[in-house]
């Protein structure tokens, strides 16, 4: 197994140009003649919020840049307002179990396929991104966002415990206690404060700008050996690996324990119905 990982890495040519098919219908694969570098788009509408299908899409599509030897991958979305609403909460509230199930293992398949990714990845926000949003973005090594959206673990606010896939997002990317803080608060940071804290690497005004800049930092390791930077990225990931491993299952029950409680479902559906309000209130 990692003797062929290994292989696939030290046969990788370092900017091949190909364009890929887009098996799946939910995100879509670009990837630039010239660079090589592939932007997998979220195109789910109206929010690409996460259900299961869409995050077996992205499971797929991860896979595919992968096993194409892609230079690098950009995650973006289709959308100009919202990056992604974060998970379905239709999959959660009065959950079909079996969905229920499946949306978390895709969720955690997700996670794992980019933080474990071989290849430089980068997050073009060009739009809201709350929750699984943020996870998509965090899991990244790189983030360039637009202004006036915003981003976040707003969970607790939801009354929700951060599952410990955004803890190591977060730990990544922001010092313990502004990491520890924000998660526990909640907080959702507009796109200045993410600057500001580090959340976000740059801001720009257009998501071409940002596709630019994503393209700019895969493009600094041009010049590394590509073993020697996916290893070094696996060494800096191993213990949350495997910490991840040892506690999936358990994950995995606590999400649906949690989202099975009548509490939570009752909350979860007053939230819907704020989300749902908001837009009546809008058209009014
Ligand atoms: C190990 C222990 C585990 C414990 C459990 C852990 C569980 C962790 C789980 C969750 C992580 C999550 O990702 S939960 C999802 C959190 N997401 C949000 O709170 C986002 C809420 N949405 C918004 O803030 C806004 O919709 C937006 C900023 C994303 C977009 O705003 P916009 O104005 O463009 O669009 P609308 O608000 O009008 O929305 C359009 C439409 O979509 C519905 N909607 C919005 N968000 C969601 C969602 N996440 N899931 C499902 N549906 C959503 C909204 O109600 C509107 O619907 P209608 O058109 O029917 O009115």
């Amino acid at each position: 197994m990692m003797r062929s990982k290994f292989l696939s890495l030290l046969i990788r040519a370092p900017s091949v140009c190909r364009s890929m098919s887009t098996a799946t219908k939910l995100t879509t694969i670009d990837v630039n003649d010239k660079t090589g570098i592939a932007t997998l788009t979220l195109n789910r509408s109206p929010i690409n919020a996460l259900n299961v299908e869409l995050l077996q899409d992205l499971n797929e599509s991860i896979k595919e840049i992968e096993d194409n030897k892609s230079r690098g991958l950009i995650l973006t979305s289709s959308n100009d307002k919202v990056f992604s609403a974060g998970l379905d909460l239709n999959e959660m509230y009065r959950p079909d179990k079996d969905r229920a199930r499946l949306l978390w293992i895709k969720l955690q398949d997700v996670w794992l396929a980019l933080y474990s990714c071989d290849l430089p990845t980068a997050a073009a926000i060009n739009g809201y991104a709350p929750a699984g949003g943020c996870l998509l973005a965090t899991v990244c090594e790189y983030r360039v966002m637009l202004p006036k959206c915003r981003i976040g673990f707003n969970e607790t606010q939801l009354g929700i415990v951060p599952p410990i896939f955004c803890m190591f997002n977060f730990l990544n990317v922001l010092p313990r206690r502004v990491a520890e803080r924000s998660l526990s608060q909640g907080q959702m940071f507009t796109t200045e404060q993410a600057l500001q804290i580090g959340l976000v690497d740059d801001v720009v005004s257009s998501k071409g700008e940002a596709l630019d800049k994503c393209t700019k930092f895969i493009d600094t390791f041009a010049k590394v050996n590509p073993l020697a930077r996916s290893l070094a990225k696996q060494q800096f990931r191993a213990a949350d690996l495997q910490r991840f491993q040892t506690e999936r299952a358990k994950d995995l029950e606590s999400f649906l324990a949690f989202i099975n409680h009548p509490q939570m479902q009752e909350g979860l559906g007053i939230y819907l119905n704020s989300l749902k309000k908001k837009q009546q209130l809008n058209a009014v």
